[in-house]
């Protein structure tokens, strides 16, 4: 896994050489040996839902933590009260370190990253083939924002009763990222969550969509206990229904990985996003790109890439679909 070590929010914590004795001159606290480890499950307004054990407890930053945010997918140390009993409220003491970070801008105009899940390993990015139609570009800005992140791409296409996948699939083929198709009948019958939840074994999946595309659906079908997470969930934070504002991680049958719904993107800020990151899900072309200019778009005249591919070191098709991927950093309207 790469570190992203610019990139990332956490602490950058020093560890000094001491001459003057064994005390340290920080006033650091004491480590908190005695906290429990966590998980967040959802994120509303401040109060994390953690899972503990097997117990769901309500908690909150604590000071100590300052400005560094929790976000779904963390890993986290909690102190305080850890029974779950109503109206308790643990603390937050410490984030643990992110494996990955999956961001967005909320504006490609507006630069503020926020970050919409923690430690996942896989994208799930759910289309409809038909009703409404597929945004292509709307999938390539999310593909664009998984290889950003370190995060394994995964295309799930929706209703193939209203329209056939191979279309769409053609401008992918290149890409080579996994995918699977769904429809109707086999969501009824169980073969659509069957299928779609052999790739998500062991792992941390985040789901994103656009809204409409079937994105509950197969969740609820992908996590049958779906009622009585989420209504665990709600009875600890003391809500109605579940506003989807916060991404929800909910655990697929026998713990075999975890599924994060998230609510639904009309589009993916990717002002935060380095090409260079994103080249690093091509390692067919990466080696060619030694020879840009020093923070190269590889989509400029000087780029090394369209002499390697000249070259016959790779497919020009490869190079193609890159550059189509960087350009939709470009925001364009209906995006
Ligand atoms: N024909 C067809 N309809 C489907 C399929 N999957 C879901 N739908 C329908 O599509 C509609 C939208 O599904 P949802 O699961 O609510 O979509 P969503 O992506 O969660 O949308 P939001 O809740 O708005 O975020 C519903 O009427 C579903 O019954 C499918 O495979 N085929
Ligand atoms: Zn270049």
């Amino acid at each position: 896994m790469r570190r992203y070590g610019k990139h990332t929010d956490e602490d950058d914590v020093r560890v000094r050489p001491n001459r003057k004795g064994n005390r340290p001159r920080t006033n650091i606290r004491p480590k908190h040996e005695d906290a429990a480890e966590g998980f967040v499950l959802t994120v509303d307004r401040g109060r994390l839902t953690v899972l503990v054990e097997d117990r769901t407890i309500m908690a909150m930053k604590a000071r100590e933590l300052g400005r560094k945010g929790v976000v779904v997918g963390d890993r986290v140390a909690v102190v305080g009260d850890l029974s779950g009993a109503k109206d308790t409220l643990a603390r937050i003491v410490r984030v643990e370190e992110r494996s990955s970070v999956l961001r967005r801008t909320a504006d490609d105009d507006d630069p503020f990253e926020r970050v919409v899940v923690a430690n996942a390993d896989q994208l799930a990015i759910v289309t409809a083939l038909a009703d409404p139609e597929p945004r292509p570009r709307l999938i390539d800005r999310c593909l664009v924002a998984a290889y950003d992140a370190g995060l394994e791409p995964l295309l799930v296409l929706t209703k193939s009763d209203l329209a056939p996948a191979e279309k769409l699939m053609e401008s992918y083929g290149s890409l080579g990222v996994p995918y699977v198709v769904t429809n109707r009948e086999e969501l009824a019958s169980g073969d659509a969550a069957d299928r779609v939840r052999e790739r998500l074994t062991g792992r941390l999946t985040a789901f994103v969509g656009h809204s409409g595309v079937g994105k509950t659906t197969l969740v609820n079908a992908l996590v049958p206990d779906r009622q009585r997470a989420t209504g665990h969930v709600n009875k600890v934070t003391g809500r109605g229904r579940h506003t989807t504002t916060s991404a929800l991680a909910l655990p697929l049958p026998d713990d075999s990985g975890w599924v994060i719904d998230t609510p639904g993107v009309r589009s993916f800020g990717l002002h935060h996003v380095d090409p260079a990151r994103v080249i690093h899900a091509f390692p067919d072309l990466e080696p060619g790109a030694e020879n840009c200019p020093r923070a190269c778009s590889h989509d400029e005249p000087d780029c090394a890439l369209d002499e390697w591919v000249a070259d016959g070191h790779a497919d020009p098709q490869r190079l193609y679909s890159l550059r189509r991927l960087l350009a939709t950093r470009e925001r364009r309207e209906g995006d």
